[in-house]
C-alpha cells in the first residue's frame, strides 16, 4: 500500500544517550497509525524528527514525498504535547490565525473555524476567550487549529492526555473524521485503549526500539488468552490443567485466591475450564479473558505502557 510516511533505520542521540534506535516503519495513506510506548520511549523525539523540527542523527525519513518535513509543512497538521493557545483570543481568531500561517486567507479561515466549531458542538463558545473554555473544549479548539488548513498528514502528540472520557470520545470521533476525509493520521499515546479503538495500524516502541508494527489484531495474536479462577484452589492444581502454560496468584483472601492462568498458544479456554470442574476444583467465579492491546504490549516489550519513564540505557 501507498505510504505517506516512511522511516528507514532512524537513530537519535542526545549526547551519549541513544533515544531512538534503528527505527523503521511506514504509515499508509488515509489510515490511522498509533505510535505507542510509555513515557520516555522516544515518541516525541521521533515525531519532531518527522516534522523536521530536529535533525536525525542517522537514517532517512520521507513524508509526503519529501525528505524534510519542513518542505511539506503546509500539508501537515501538528498538535504538540505542550498545549496552550493565546488565552485572550477567541477560538475563531485562534483557529483562523493558525490556518493563516499555512496559507489560508483570513476570511476563509474564520469561515472554516465557525463551521468546524459548530460541527464539534462548540458553536456557543466561538466568541468566548480561550481562557474561559474548559480543558476539553480548549483541546478540541487546538486540534481544529491544527487541521483547519485541511492537511494531508496529521501528527498528534498525546492528544488524549488530561481529558475526561467524554472529551476523549469526542476527540476520537474527530480523529476518525480526519481519516474519513482522506488524511493520514499518526498519533502518539501511552494509553492502549485509544489505539485499540482507533488504529488501522500500531507501532509499539520500547526504550527507543520498535517492538512491533502491524494491526491491533496481529499484536493481540502474539499473546495468549487468560483464564481467571477464584476459589479455594491450589495454584499447582491449575498449573496441571490442560492448556495452561503459566499461573499467577493475583489476590489472596484467607483460603480464597484469585488465580490467573495464561493459556498456551492455540489452547481452548473452554476445555481448561471443563477440566477444572470435572476435577472438582472449588471454582466460585471464572472469567475467560481475551488479551488486550495492553497485554500484548507487555508481552512484546516487557514494559508496562502505563508505568513512568523506563530505565535509561547507557548509549547502545
Ligand atoms: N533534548 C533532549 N536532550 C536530552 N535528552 C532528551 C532530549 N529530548 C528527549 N530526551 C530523552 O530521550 C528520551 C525519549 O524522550 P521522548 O520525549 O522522545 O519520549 P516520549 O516517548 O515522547 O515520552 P514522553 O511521552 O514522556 O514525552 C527520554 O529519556 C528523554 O529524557
Amino acid at each position: 500500500m501507498d505510504a505517506a510516511l516512511r522511516l528507514d533505520d532512524v537513530n537519535k542521540r542526545y549526547g551519549a544517550f541513544h533515544a531512538v534506535k534503528d527505527l523503521s516503519f511506514a504509515a499508509e495513506r488515509g489510515r490511522i497509525c498509533g505510535f505507542l510506548g510509555p513515557n520516555g520511549a522516544g515518541k516525541t523525539s521521533t515525531l519532531r524528527m518527522i516534522l523536521g523540527l530536529q535533525p536525525v542523527t542517522s537514517g532517512r525519513i520521507e513524508i509526503l514525498g519529501a525528505e524534510d518535513g519542513r518542505k511539506v509543512r503546509d500539508r501537515i497538521g501538528f498538535l504538540p504535547e505542550e498545549r496552550g493557545l493565546y488565552k485572550k483570543m477567541t477560538p475563531v481568531d485562534a483557529i483562523a490565525f493558525f490556518a493563516s500561517l499555512k496559507g489560508v486567507p483570513a476570511g476563509e479561515g474564520r469561515k472554516r473555524a465557525r463551521e468546524m466549531l459548530e460541527a464539534q458542538g462548540l458553536g456557543a463558545a466561538r466568541n468566548k476567550k480561550m481562557k474561559e473554555l474548559s480543558k476539553g473544549m480548549a483541546q478540541k479548539v487546538q486540534l481544529i487549529a491544527a487541521v483547519a488548513h485541511r492537511p494531508d498528514f496529521v501528527i498528534l502528540d498525546e492528544p488524549f492526555s488530561g481529558l475526561d472520557p467524554m472529551n476523549q470520545q469526542g476527540l476520537e470521533e474527530m480523529i476518525r473524521g480526519l481519516a474519513d476525509r482522506g488524511a493520514t493520521v499518526l498519533f502518539s499515546t501511552h494509553v492502549m485503549q485509544h489505539a485499540e479503538r482507533l488504529c488501522d495500524k500500531v507501532v509499539l516502541l520500547a526504550r527507543g526500539r520498535k517492538a512491533f508494527e502491524g494491526t491491533v489484531a496481529e499484536a493481540k495474536a502474539t499473546t495468549r488468552q487468560f483464564l481467571e479462577l477464584e476459589g479455594d484452589i491450589a495454584a499447582g492444581a491449575v498449573t496441571a490443567l490442560p492448556g495452561v502454560s503459566h499461573v499467577e496468584t493475583i489476590h489472596v483472601h484467607g483460603p480464597v485466591k484469585v488465580l490467573r492462568a495464561t493459556l498456551a498458544a492455540g489452547a481452548q479456554g473452554q476445555e481448561t475450564l471443563r477440566a477444572a470442574f470435572v476435577q472438582g476444583l472449588d471454582v466460585r467465579r471464572f472469567e475467560l479473558k481475551a488479551p488486550t492491546l495492553h497485554d500484548a504490549f507487555i508481552h512484546l516489550t516487557g514494559d508496562d505502557p502505563d508505568a513512568g519513564a523506563p530505565r535509561q540505557e547507557a548509549s547502545a
